[in-house]
């Protein structure tokens, strides 16, 4: 019998990945770059278990049997098995699969990122592979080939009709920029009505703005992103963060019919963080949307404190939800209002109960092998534990 367990990180992209030149092989138009975030405070794990006693192979999610043949999961499973060794005694037997996300799944917070490189990562630990497994990871979700490595990613799109080189490579570890953090502003934690699959399927199809986008601005703004991480760039960063974010979204709108990520709560969170920093001078802060309408807000350390005393002003937390179910993640700094800031910047509050939470993050190390049994999701039978 061989078990492991792994956690592996979301990640967030601050150049977007939105259209594919190849459905099956989940190859994009363009190159993306992304930080992977802690998976202390958000993860996927996943416990891969294969054994001569297993009768079946059986997958659980969230405690709920999945089916085994859905065509991205059996994919990344075929992939790998490719790539090992047939002499290995595992590679002829049953395997039980259970994983789980710390958070919210399908809800536009890259769980699907975080699933399969934990998935593919535990894979290839189980079958003893070594090398490039970025590639394999795609295959399950585009965005989870970036959860493959921690700190600052990029995708490459790459050139060949196989696949072979739209691989992460990592632009620096997660300790390269110490001072970032990341706020997400949960807007709604449900399971999304458009796929990113589906939205970006009709945009590929439909859209004239994600031509011109693919062919004439990623390319540049990708070198400048790589280069404000590499020089700890804040200003360039955040100014190109947000304007990537707002065209994947006009893209989306271009979209015919259009899929409609950001709601009023999303654009009031826009607002909300160009009134910030008008007021400070300078791009002090940074929004990024994905397919939904949850805030990802890139900013360093030093501003924290400041930022969050606007946004809860701005978005107060309802009095009936407790403290610790509403700042999850890191210890916030002192949450009291900054009374100079909110009077001079005077934004009107919205109702109570707008936000559903608020995680408070930072950058992150790539996937985990976790050596304490404990950890384990399955019992010695195969079966998850209760
Ligand atoms: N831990 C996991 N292990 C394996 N597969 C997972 C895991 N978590 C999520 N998935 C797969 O990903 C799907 C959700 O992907 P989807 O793209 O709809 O949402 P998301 O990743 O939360 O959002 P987005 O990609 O827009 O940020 C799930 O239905 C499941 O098939
Ligand atoms: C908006 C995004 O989060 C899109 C993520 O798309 P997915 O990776 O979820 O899509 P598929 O490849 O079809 O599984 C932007 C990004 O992460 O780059």
């Amino acid at each position: 019998m061989k078990i492991v367990t792994c956690v592996a990180p979301v990640n967030i992209a601050v150049i977007k990945y939105w259209g594919k030149r190849d459905e099956n092989l989940i190859l994009p138009i363009n190159d993306s770059i992304s930080a992977s975030l802690s998976t202390d405070i958000m993860c996927a794990k996943t416990t891969i278990m294969a054994s001569p006693l297993l009768k079946e192979n059986k997958f659980w999610l969230n405690g709920r049997e999945q089916t085994f043949d859905s065509p991205r999961f059996s994919n990344c499973i075929k992939a790998i098995r490719a790539r090992c060794d047939e002499t290995l005694p595992q590679f002829n037997w049953k395997i039980s699969i259970c994983s789980e996300n710390n958070f919210p799944t399908a809800a536009g917070l890259a769980s699907s990122a975080a699933g399969y490189a934990c998935l593919v990562h535990a894979l290839a630990q189980l079958y003893e592979i070594k090398g490039e497994i970025s590639d394999i990871a795609r295959q399950g979700s585009g965005s989870a080939c970036r959860s493959i490595y921690g700190g600052w990613v990029q995708w490459h799109k790459g050139d060949l009709p196989t696949g072979a080189d739209s691989i992460a490579t990592q632009i620096a570890p997660a300790d390269h920029w110490p001072e970032m953090r990341i706020i997400v502003l949960v807007v709604n934690d449900c399971r999304k009505k458009y796929s990113s699959t589906s939205g970006m399927k009709t945009t590929t199809e439909t859209s004239t703005l994600v031509k011109f986008r693919a062919e004439s601005v990623v390319n540049q703004r990708a070198k400048a992103m790589k280069k404000a991480i590499e020089d700890k760039d804040y200003e360039s960063f955040a100014e190109i963060t947000m304007k990537d974010s707002n065209q994947m979204h006009a893209i989306c709108l271009d979209t015919f019919p259009p899929c409609v990520y950001m709601n009023d709560t999303s654009h009031a969170i826009v607002n909300l963080v160009h009134s910030y920093n008008e007021y400070k001078k300078g791009q002090k802060v940074a929004y990024t949307f994905d397919a939904g309408p949850n805030a990802c807000i890139y900013l360093l350390q030093s501003e924290v404190e400041q930022f969050i005393s606007v946004v809860n002003h701005v978005f107060p937390k309802p009095a009936d939800i407790d403290a610790v179910e509403y700042y999850r993640g890191l210890t916030l700094p002192n949450k009291q209002l900054d009374k100079k800031i909110v009077d001079d910047l005077n934004l009107t509050p919205h109702d109570t109960g707008v936000l559903k939470y608020i995680i408070y993050t930072k950058v992150g190390g790539g996937p985990q092998v976790l050596g304490d049994p404990s950890e384990h999701l399955l019992q010695d039978n195969g079966l998850p534990k209760q």
